[in-house]
């Protein structure tokens, strides 16, 4: 029997754990407050903010909308970090990603104090990440995490196979399960684009973590009996459908269900942690400001 593990009720779980320390900061006359910045007419990205902003409300944290058009010159969203990184209302700035191709991301993340750095992404937060001292853990990898912990599957020891290295999941996903202290402790293989036989390499894992945007590319046959599969794509594929539009994974649901122990579906597995995950560390932000004692769930 394949367990289907169910990211819209462990978020659920997260935001209202969150709620006592939510409560603590209030107590001391804190409201936490994240930042998000949108420089894009992408369809996804206006979703995912407009989400993120809208959990935002439901837990209390306050949500300062700054939407640039994505032909805006890259020294307007440098001085708009700059003013946010003055902003004592806000503890948390957020640029989505990606920006236009004007921007440089690089430059953009560097330039967001690291305090404020919900997305664990400035070079600041990726050394302490790398150096087992994680400040922000990056949201998805950190919502992966969460999500294996809800079905007791350790990763202690186990062969994990990240297939995708990008900045946002693939290389701090891989970072943090090779650590002891972040309660990886894994043996972890990294395949990408030019690795030569992915298959081989997905079928000797007991986890695979599918993270590269490219729809339904792990498939059944690529994976062992009872291998837990964590599945980040949010592919929007044509359909015809009123949206014109439906969600596929990273993985061939159907076929690799019959092969898994348990498997995140697409949507409602991966996707509502990545933003619970984010008001864990903008209350976290917030907290260490302020200088107010939370505990978080
Ligand atoms: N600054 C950042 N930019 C981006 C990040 C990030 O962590 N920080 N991650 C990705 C994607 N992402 C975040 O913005 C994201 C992806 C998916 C979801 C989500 O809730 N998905 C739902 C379905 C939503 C839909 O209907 O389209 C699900 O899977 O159930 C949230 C956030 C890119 N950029």
């Amino acid at each position: 029997m394949t367990t289907i593990i169910d990211g819209n009720a462990v978020a659920e779980e997260i935001r209202s754990g969150l709620t006592d320390a939510i409560d603590a900061l209030d107590d001391a006359g804190v409201k936490p407050g994240l930042a998000t910045v949108l420089m894009s007419d992408d369809p996804a990205s206006e979703t995912y903010v407009a989400m993120k902003q809208r959990d935002c409300e439901e837990v209390g944290i306050e949500a300062f909308d700054h939407h640039l058009d994505s032909d805006t010159p890259a020294d307007e969203l440098y001085s708009l970090v700059d003013d946010l990184n003055e902003d004592d209302d806000v503890h948390g700035i957020l640029v989505q990603m990606p920006v236009p191709d004007h921007v440089d991301d690089r430059t953009v993340l560097r330039r967001i104090d690291p305090a404020k750095d919900v997305d664990g992404f400035h070079p600041e937060n990726v050394g302490r990440l790398v150096a087992g001292d994680a400040r922000f853990k990056p949201c998805t990898p950190h919502g992966i995490q969460k999500l294996l912990a809800s079905v007791d599957v350790e990763t202690e020891g186990a062969d994990v196979v990240v297939v995708g290295r990008s900045d946002i999941v693939g290389k701090p996903m891989a970072n943090l399960l090779i650590q002891k202290a972040a309660g990886g402790n894994a043996t972890v293989t990294v395949c990408h684009s030019r690795t030569k036989d992915l298959a081989a390499k997905t079928r000797q894992a007991d986890i695979v973590i599918a993270a590269v945007g490219v729809p339904e590319l792990v498939t059944g046959d690529m994976l062992s009996e009872d291998t837990v599969v964590i599945d980040v794509g949010v592919n929007r594929v044509d359909a015809d459908n009123e949206k014109g539009y439906e969600l596929v994974g990273d993985v061939e649901f159907d076929s690799a269900k019959e092969k898994a122990s348990a498997i995140t579906p697409v949507p409602g597995g991966v996707g509502p942690m990545t933003r619970a995950m984010l008001l864990w560390n903008t209350v976290k932000a917030a907290a260490e400001a302020e200088d107010v004692d939370i505990d978080l769930p």
